[in-house]
């Protein structure tokens, strides 16, 4: 079998044209435009270019975006001061802090600092909380994005046996809620996980976020499943070239998987498209307005 490629680019670009459509009525109906500020502290090369994505893409949007770009040495008095003052501006209906921070701030306090109705990344203790208890909470974006994907390639997830690759607070723990909450039969693996192939060669429904280039080779996949691959792995080849790979080996993989996602262009694509969607319904909710249905779980 050749797996269906799920085409992550294409996916996104739908999910933020429906979002442009959502923000134009909200704009129109009730005069409502909403705002996204991210936080960026240093100059991380790569948070750097996914902050300005996320920049011009909340823009094409129709939706107003506030950057705030902050030393390497800001202290956390002065990043916690500037969170309070975004919490409480009526224009901002998301906040979003760019992750890793530097290594002198405490990334749980700086999260859970964040109004939870504004947390548009979803990892605010409270709506970490609301998710594994069945609640209406912000979720996560990229597990959001993979949801979607699954949903879009399978219809209903119910009685599938999901195995999720990765035990991290940002992507395998909210994915493992997402998916039991569409009545999956979820395992969660992990590095300590003993014979992880014959873990993973008894899911329909395989999502791979370890961060380690290549882990999961096709002996691991069972014939038909669908393949998600969170992994964003820059290696160095020997000309010096850079090139990104996935958590998955991507053609060996695809010789027995019915669908999965490539690296690029898979389930990276999604993270800003679903960010965009999160502050969307986080708009809607601050005004008591129906939600973007489409675009929620
Ligand atoms: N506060 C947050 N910090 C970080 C998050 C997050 O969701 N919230 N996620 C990542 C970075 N990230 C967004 O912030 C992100 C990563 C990757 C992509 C993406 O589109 N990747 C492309 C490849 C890009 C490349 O070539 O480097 C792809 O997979 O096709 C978007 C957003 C960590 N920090
Ligand atoms: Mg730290």
């Amino acid at each position: 079998m050749t797996a269906k490629i799920i085409d992550g680019k294409a996916f996104a670009a739908n999910v933020r044209g429906r979002v442009a459509d959502h923000v134009a009525r909200l704009k129109e109906v009730n005069g409502l435009t909403p705002g996204l500020a991210v936080v960026l502290v240093g100059a991380d090369p790569a948070s750097e270019v996914y902050v300005r994505n996320k920049g011009k893409q909340t823009v094409a949007a129709g939706m107003n975006s506030y950057k705030h770009r902050l030393p390497a040495e800001t202290t956390q008095t002065e990043l916690l001061g500037l969170i309070d003052r975004l919490n409480a501006d009526p224009d901002v209906h998301g906040i979003l802090v760019q992750l890793p921070l530097p290594t002198h701030l405490d990334e749980a306090l700086v999260i859970n600092a964040i109004a939870p109705q504004k947390d548009v990344d979803g990892f605010h203790i409270s709506n970490a909380g609301k998710l594994a208890t069945g609640q209406k909470a912000m979720v996560p974006c990229t597990p959001l994005g993979c949801l979607m994907m699954l949903r879009d390639t399978l219809g209903s997830l119910a009685g599938k046996n999901a195995v999720v690759v990765g035990r991290s607070n940002i992507v395998g723990k909210p994915m493992a809620q997402l998916l039991l909450r569409d009545s999956c039969t979820v395992t969660i693996a992990h590095s300590r996980t003993q014979d992880l192939a014959t873990v993973c060669r008894n899911a329909d429904i395989l999502v791979v976020a370890v961060g380690r280039p290549e882990l999961i080779t096709g002996d691991h996949i069972k014939q038909g499943a669908v393949v998600i691959d969170v992994g964003m792995n820059r290696l160095t080849r020997d000309d010096g070239k850079t090139k990104l790979v996935g958590d998955v080996e991507f053609a060996r993989a695809s010789e027995r998987a019915g669908a999965i996602t490539p690296v690029p262009g898979g389930v990276g694509p999604m993270t800003i498209a679903c960010l965009l969607a999160n502050t969307l319904t986080a708009t809607c909710r601050a005004h008591g307005l129906p939600e973007p249905g489409d675009l929620t779980p």
